[in-house]
Parts: structure tokens; C-alpha cells; sequence
């Protein structure tokens, strides 16, 4: 009988379940069905579901007001599925895998167990957007399936490799350490698997392949991978800094906040008793980015209406463009030139096309081409090539990531080790 795992992904504006089954520690997961709920923060939520025949795509939903409502919908909704037949109860489903965003000092999967929960809650204030988030639907599986087994996997994992000097803030390094005030980096899932399968494509070995590799979605992010580790990656400590977001203003000098409003330090109305996010925290992560400067979080709308002649969507465009490049620049030079792909993901890379042209052409003092009809209309696959080279050095590539294929994977690799209870 088929075991089944159900890999959850809270991100900041959507909840991804995939459905996967698997036969043993040695076998391929099996991908069964994809459901999602979208736009948690721009109402009303929509749903999507991929499973067999039976193709859902944006079916709006009345009464989601977060992750847990979302993940108790999607789990009736996948044990409703008569022709889902392996999986007809909660009992069915051995792993439940939780994307958590801030690991803190874990740098592995972790069985889920008391100590490790409130482990994690304490890292909730350090990504508010998204811990708080993951945890909820950990108590949700608990409680609504109890003989699942629920592993964390970290977005901050894959950026354990970080050099000394790239992971440290010029602060005090008593209190730095103290604190654990570091840079620790995110989509880091994503970044596994973008660099797993761009290897593949390019027919090189992991620990050979340089990728500036870009993770474009609400949260948006960029990563320099050298022999397969993260050498540098824009987040911080904390989902804020780097790239503009969504909701979120990326870095800004960190002064401004005090000009932008009196009680930077104060709570949140926000605030609950598990989570404290300060005003500061509120406004940064929550009330900045694109959504602020044009009223709606969805870059696809963004994105054509500055086609058509709108001044600030073409600005967030251009903005946006501008910071991407100038990251991909300071990798540039970080891998000595020896960069094997740039690399588009994340709902924005992926379906971007207008984005992907702006940062391509910008960065073609450094041998980037794109190619005009391919990146249009990039075709179906994992790894698709939308540059002019599609071969030797300066490839550009679009990556359609999935972390949650990520948990799986791992999941199964190492399901024998964690089916059994941590000593
Ligand atoms: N056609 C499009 N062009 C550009 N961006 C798009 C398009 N369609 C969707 N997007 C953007 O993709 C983003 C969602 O990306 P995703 O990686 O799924 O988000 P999350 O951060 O929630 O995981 C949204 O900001 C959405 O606006
Ligand atoms: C870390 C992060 O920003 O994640 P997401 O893009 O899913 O919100
Ligand atoms: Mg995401």
C-alpha cells in the first residue's frame, strides 16, 4: 500500500498542498494532486485544484481569513475527492511537510515534536509573516490528524553555507551572537530545488554549477550559488530585507522608519499574545511594497498596466528591475564571472515575461541575451531556456520551483530516520 505525504507551503500570500505518495526511503514521490489557495491577502481567495481529470482554476471562496481556515478547506476539499481514492481519511496521510521560513540554527528537517513546536514559536517574530503562519496549520494536522507525523522544513537551511563575513552585521558581536543577529537567508527550499534541476538541465554535477538564481514572488529574493552552496542571498535576518515585496518594502536605510511614523517600537494592533510585530515591523512587512505604492499585490496586474501607460506601476517595473540587476551584479563579480545560468522563479519569474525581458536586457553588458519568442512563450517544462545562448556560459533560464516536490523528496529520502521519535 502506498504511503502518503502531504507537503504544506504557508506562504505569504497563498497555501499550497501537494499531494504525494511514495512506496519507500528509495522510491521517487509520486505527485497525486495540487491544490492551492491564493490571494490570503488580497480578498476574496481563490482556489485551485489539479488531480486527474478534474482541473479547478480560480473559484473564489467566501470566509478564508488565513492559513488555517485555508489548510481545514483544502483538507476537505482533497478527502472529498471520491476519485482520490488514496486518500479517503486522515489517517491515510504518514508525513505532513511544513514549509517553516525562519529555522533559527536548524539546518536539517525536523520531526515536529513539544520541544521543537515551541522552539519554532519563539522564531515567529523574526518572520511574522510567515512562521505564525506555518505553526497554526502544525496545531490544525495535530489536531485533525493524529497519527500523521509532522516534519519542518526551513527555508533558512539551504543558506547554512553562508561565508563569516557575508552572514555578519556590523554590530556589536557580543549582542550579535547573544541574539542570534545574523543574516540567515529564505527561500531556501525553492533554491534547492532550482539548483538540483538547472544542474540536470545543464548536464553538470551539482557541486560544479555557479547560478545566480532569482525567487520572484510575493516575497521576492535573489541567491548566488557557487558549486551548488548559497554564497550570498539578499533576505537577512528576517524576509524584510533585500528585494521589495508584495506587502514588503525590502531594505530601506533602516532610519527611515522613524521619519515614516512616531511609534515605530510600539505594538501592533496586529499584535496577538504568540506574536509581537512593533508598528515598525507592521508597516515594513505589511503595508509597504507594490501593495502600497499601487493599491493591489498581483504583479501580473502591475505589470500590464504599466505596459499601458500607468506612471506608478511603471515605476514598481522599473523599481523593481532596478534593485534585481543590482544584485545580479554584485554576484556577478562574487562568482569571478563563472556563472553558468541566471535563473527566473517564483510567480514572477515564471510568468513575467515583460520583467524578464527588463532585467535580461539590462544586464547584457555582462553576455545575458534574451530571446524574444521563447521568453513570450516560454513552452511547458521543468527548465526552460528563454535566452539567446542555449549553450555554454550566460544561459537564461526559467524554473517552474516547487517546494513542496522539495519537502517531498527529502521527505521520503530520509523518511526512515524521521518516522522515528527524536531521543
Ligand atoms: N502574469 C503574471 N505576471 C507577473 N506576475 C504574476 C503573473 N501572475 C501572477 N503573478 C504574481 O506571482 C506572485 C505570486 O507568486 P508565488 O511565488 O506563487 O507567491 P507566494 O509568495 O505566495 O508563494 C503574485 O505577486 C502574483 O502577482
Ligand atoms: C520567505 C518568503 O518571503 O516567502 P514567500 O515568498 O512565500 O512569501
Ligand atoms: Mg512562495
Amino acid at each position: 500500500m502506498p504511503k502518503i505525504i502531504l507537503s504544506i507551503n504557508a506562504g505569504s500570500s497563498s497555501l499550497k498542498v501537494s499531494v504525494f505518495s511514495y512506496e519507500s526511503s528509495t522510491s521517487t514521490p509520486k505527485q497525486l494532486a495540487v491544490i492551492q489557495i491564493a490571494g490570503l491577502t488580497a480578498p476574496p481567495a481563490n482556489l485551485s485544484y489539479d488531480h486527474g481529470d478534474t482541473h479547478i482554476k480560480h473559484q473564489e471562496l467566501s470566509n478564508i481569513s488565513g492559513p488555517e481556515d485555508a489548510y481545514q478547506h483544502i483538507l476537505s476539499h482533497l478527502i472529498s475527492d471520491k476519485s482520490l481514492s488514496e486518500l479517503n481519511h486522515e489517517d491515510n496521510i504518514e508525513f505532513a511537510c511544513h514549509r517553516v521560513v525562519h529555522g533559527g540554527s536548524y539546518t536539517t528537517p525536523v520531526r515536529i515534536d513539544r520541544d521543537t513546536y515551541h522552539h519554532l514559536e519563539r522564531l515567529s517574530d523574526l518572520a511574522p509573516l510567515h512562521n505564525a503562519g506555518a505553526l497554526a496549520i502544525v496545531k490544525a494536522v495535530h489536531e485533525k490528524c493524529p497519527k500523521t507525523t509532522n516534519i519542518a522544513f526551513f527555508d533558512s537551511a539551504f543558506h547554512a553555507t553562508l561565508p563569516l563575513p557575508v552572514r555578519t552585521y556590523a554590530i556589536d558581536p557580543e549582542k550579535a551572537e547573544r541574539n542570534g543577529l545574523r543574516k540567515y537567508g529564505f527561500h531556501g527550499l525553492s533554491y534547492a530545488f532550482i539548483t538540483r534541476v538547472a544542474a540536470k538541465h545543464l548536464g553538470k554535477e551539482v557541486r560544479e554549477t555557479n547560478l545566480i538564481a532569482l525567487h520572484l514572488g510575493s516575497g521576492a529574493s535573489a541567491c548566488c550559488i557557487k558549486g551548488g552552496e548559497s554564497v550570498d542571498t539578499t533576505m537577512g535576518l528576517t524576509p524584510l530585507a533585500g528585494l521589495p515585496g508584495a506587502t514588503r518594502s525590502g531594505d530601506v536605510d533602516p532610519s527611515l522608519i522613524f521619519h515614516l511614523t512616531h511609534d515605530a517600537g510600539s505594538m501592533a494592533q496586529s499584535s496577538t499574545k504568540e506574536l509581537h510585530i512593533t508598528q515598525a515591523e507592521q508597516i515594513l512587512n505589511k503595508e509597504s511594497g507594490w501593495k502600497a505604492m499601487t493599491g493591489t499585490t498581483d504583479f501580473g496586474t502591475i505589470s500590464k498596466k504599466a505596459s499601458e501607460g500607468d506612471e506608478r506601476c511603471r515605476l514598481v517595473v522599473d523599481m523593481l528591475v532596478d534593485r534585481i540587476v543590482g544584485y545580479i551584479g554584485s554576484y556577478f563579480v562574487k562568482l569571478g564571472g563563472e556563472v553558468d545560468a541566471l535563473v527566473f522563479a517564483g510567480g514572477i519569474g515564471e510568468k513575467g515575461a515583460d520583467l524578464r525581458r527588463g532585467v535580461v536586457e539590462r544586464v547584457g553588458c555582462l553576455g545575458f541575451e534574451i530571446h524574444e519568442g521563447s521568453n513570450r512563450e516560454p513552452g511547458e517544462g521543468l527548465v526552460v531556456e528563454v535566452g539567446e545562448s542555449e549553450e555554454g556560459p550566460r544561459r537564461v533560464l526559467v524554473v517552474q520551483t516547487d517546494e513542496q516536490a522539495e519537502m517531498a523528496g527529502q521527505c521520503v529520502r530520509e523518511s526512515d530516520q524521521l518516522r522515528r521519535p527524536a531521543k
